[in-house]
């Protein structure tokens, strides 16, 4: 059973690596670990990302240390399945403990993925990152997905790319709170369930439209909760993260 606080994984959108360090290390231990996505990756790259989760051993030679934070490495892959793979195959050895890809790629960019994975840590000893699958973005609404041809309810779309998900073997998928119960009852409780879209009561939604409190994620099902801003932006992230445990807890 997880600890309130290790549900936690922060969203350190940042294109600075030296703030990113600064929040990584300043949160070890009151968290269950951080995420670096596209901005801080394409500014910053696998060093980057080496630098702040391996910390000192930032120059530690590839695939040769593990990492002492543990990270979600959100650069949600969606291309042909060969590109998938390959861009998977290059990011094993960084020891994520979760990557993603966009489910709406199709199954067999999705199984070409979760193969990459398996192939680039067998000979590295790892155990292989978690592979799941954006259903659809937190940010979107029904109008949304209406303006790009999706009809119906968010939660309809969601399940059916949860449950294609779990058919091509992955571990879970990135979902708002809203759908939590909807994939439970259609993929069953060991289905790894992210979740975003975290806004602790009174905080700014921003451009987060399917959002709900950390409270209601966690009594919804969630496995992890991904939380950016309300963490980051605080006057005192630490005790920022430290409520929102105390709140789940
Ligand atoms: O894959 C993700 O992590 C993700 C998927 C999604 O549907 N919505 C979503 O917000 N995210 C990420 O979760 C984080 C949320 O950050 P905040 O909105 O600042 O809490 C961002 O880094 C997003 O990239």
């Amino acid at each position: 059973m997880l600890q309130p606080k290790d549900r936690i994984l922060v969203a350190l959108d940042t294109p600075d690596v030296g703030a990113a360090q600064d929040l990584s290390r300043a949160l070890q231990g009151h968290v269950g670990g951080v995420k670096l996505g596209l901005e801080f990756f394409n500014f910053n790259g696998p060093q980057g990302v080496r630098a702040v989760t391996h910390g000192d051993e930032a120059e530690t030679p590839r695939g040769q240390s593990t990492p002492n934070q543990p990270f979600f490495l959100d650069l949600k892959f969606h291309d042909i399945p060969n590109t998938v793979a390959g861009a998977v195959r290059g990011v094993v050895p960084l020891g994520p403990k979760i990557i993603n890809v966009h489910a709406s790629g199709g199954p067999a960019m999705m199984k070409a993925a979760l193969d990459a994975a398996n192939f680039a840590a067998e000979p590295l000893g790892v155990v292989r990152p978690m592979v799941i699958a954006v259903t659809v973005l937190t940010s979107m609404d029904e109008d949304d997905l209406g303006a790009v041809g999706q009809q119906g309810p968010a939660v309809e779309q969601v399940v059916r790319l949860a449950e294609l998900t779990q058919k091509c073997g992955l571990d879970g998928v990135v979902c708002s709170a809203r759908e939590i119960s909807a994939i439970r009852k259609a993929c069953g409780p060991d289905f790894k369930l992210i979740v975003p879209g975290i806004r602790p009561e009174g905080s700014d939604t921003g451009d987060q439209k399917r959002t709900m409190t950390p409270k209601q994620a966690v009594e919804a099902g969630a496995d992890y909760l991904v939380i950016g801003r309300p963490i980051t932006q605080a006057y005192n992230p630490v005790a920022a993260a430290k409520a929102i445990a105390d709140s789940i807890g």
